[in-house]
């Protein structure tokens, strides 16, 4: 990555402070450093003196006229860029479609086929960068992907997001049975080189995996055999890598599990089985999860990405968040983009909090999870599911600048000709604004995007 220019970014700052509480800082200013670096923050910016500045600016031994200014206008914030804990780059063209299907003939009927697909280089060039821009458009800063069981596919989504300057975990998908002759690994063997291969090529185009880390990716424990699961463990175990999975999404896909693995007390005990469970592990869905099952997953600190909007749309249940959070599970939000069928967090975050009042009519009001909590869950608690909570996911002195510059008001509801100016925006209290612009808002009140300071997106009004 190259060196980008020193940036000072002024006005309202809102992030989470804890998984209840969001905090809201105005007139601040935001100085990062040309790595992307956050390197001071002024409270106050508006009242301080020119005295007080000058001193930061010497203190840095930046020059003035070498910072680029972006400041947040009335009515606009800066929010810690979304992070999408889950998502299937390969799947995009097939958002939307699920008919009538539930996971297992989702699968065969539209998504082994589409994946399948994207062996033809030209056409996942033109997926997978449409992908990066429209997640980035809708303020993803960061995402783990799923790519596809491609070598040469699964690598040029690296080396995309690399050069859009999104920051991702790419994972080329495993799968070495109970999948269609025409997309399926070879052997075990065969998954594993093809896993190294991808390694090989990402830690050559990002050699710290700054911007973009590959992710050891057994598609699920149905489309796994056991040996293939071992091997990915144990390559696990060699790299200290990622590890991303499904897990428990579907009630077939349980019993099937149990089946398949009759040594194996529960779904979790699958990949704890296998060394595929431990702090570095994304799990996604965990929908039907037993007690004892988010117990173990506690104890071995592996991670949950929730994906409200695919479990409604194919029919696979209500993950119960408040118990997994309650004991003290770190969750994140994923699309789950195809099962889910849309590509933003923010309209993640808006699932989460509806299918959390599903939750709640089966009894415990309990269960129902705020604006801020599901906020939380978008960006800081994403940010501890792919282990980067000491960067991103929120604002402070030595964190990096993924952030996304929000406007409530005129975008949402421009005033016609005619009409005057009233206050349909801007009255409302920081909490009421909040729930507007999750309820209200889309990828129209994202006005600019950064990651690691770089510029990635601004929107053409
Ligand atoms: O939501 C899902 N999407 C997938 O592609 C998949 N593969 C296995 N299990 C899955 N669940
Ligand atoms: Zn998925």
């Amino acid at each position: 990555m190259g060196v980008g220019s020193r940036s000072l970014f002024v006005g309202t700052l809102v992030h989470s402070k804890s998984l209840e509480e969001l905090e809201y800082l105005e007139d601040i200013a935001v100085f990062v450093d040309e790595n992307g670096v956050i390197a001071a923050i002024q409270t106050k910016y508006s009242k301080a003196t020119t005295e007080e500045v000058d001193a930061i600016f010497q203190k840095l031994g930046w020059a003035r006229e070498d910072v680029v200014v972006k400041t947040a206008k009335n009515g606009e914030f800066f929010f810690p860029g979304f992070i999408d804990t889950h998502i299937h780059a390969s799947q995009y063209a097939n958002a939307g479609i699920f008919g009538k299907t539930t996971l297992m003939d989702w699968l065969n009927t539209y998504t082994f086929p589409m994946e399948a697909s994207l062996s033809d280089a030209f056409k996942a060039k033109t997926v997978y960068s449409r992908v990066i821009q429209r997640t980035i458009s809708h303020g993803t800063t960061t995402a783990a992907y799923y790519a596809t069981i491609s070598v040469p596919s699964t690598n040029l989504l690296a080396d995309l997001c690399l050069s859009f300057g999104q920051r991702a975990f790419i994972g080329r998908c495993c799968m070495d049975t109970m999948a269609p002759d025409f997309y399926k690994d070879e052997s075990p063997a065969s998954a594993i080189a093809d896993t190294r291969a991808t390694i090989a090529h990402i830690t050559n185009i990002d050699p710290k995996h700054a911007l973009v880390t590959p992710i050891i990716t057994p598609r699920f424990a149905v489309s796994c055999t056991s040996k293939l699961l071992h091997g990915l463990g144990a390559l696990q175990k060699e790299t200290d890598l990622p590890v991303q999975t499904h897990i428990s999404e579907n009630k077939n896909e349980i019993k099937l599990v149990k089946e398949l693995f009759p040594d194996h007390s529960s779904y979790t005990h699958v990949y704890d089985g296998h060394g595929l469970l431990g702090p570095k592990t994304i799990l996604a869905h965990a929908v039907h999860l037993s007690e004892e099952e988010v117990d173990l997953v506690k104890i071995r600190e592996a991670k949950i990405s929730h994906c409200p909007a695919s479990n409604s749309a194919i029919t696979s249940g209500t993950a119960k968040v408040r118990m997994m959070l309650d004991k003290g599970l770190q969750i994140g939000l994923g699309t789950d983009m195809s099962g889910g069928y849309s590509p933003s967090i923010l309209e993640a975050a808006k699932q989460a909090h509806l299918v959390s009042r599903h939750v709640a009519m089966e009894g415990d009001d309990n269960t129902k999870l705020s604006v801020e909590e599901v906020l939380f869950l978008a960006t800081k608690g994403g940010s501890q599911v792919v282990g980067l909570s000491d960067k991103i996911g929120s604002f402070g002195v030595g964190m990096e600048w993924d952030a996304q510059l929000i406007s409530l008001g005129s975008a949402a509801d421009p005033v016609e000709e005619g009409l005057g100016s009233v206050d349909v925006f801007g009255w409302e209290s920081w909490e009421e604004k909040m729930a507007k612009w999750l309820f209200g808002g889309d990828d129209r009140n994202t006005l600019a995007v950064w990651v690691k300071g770089r510029l990635v997106h601004e929107r053409k009004i």
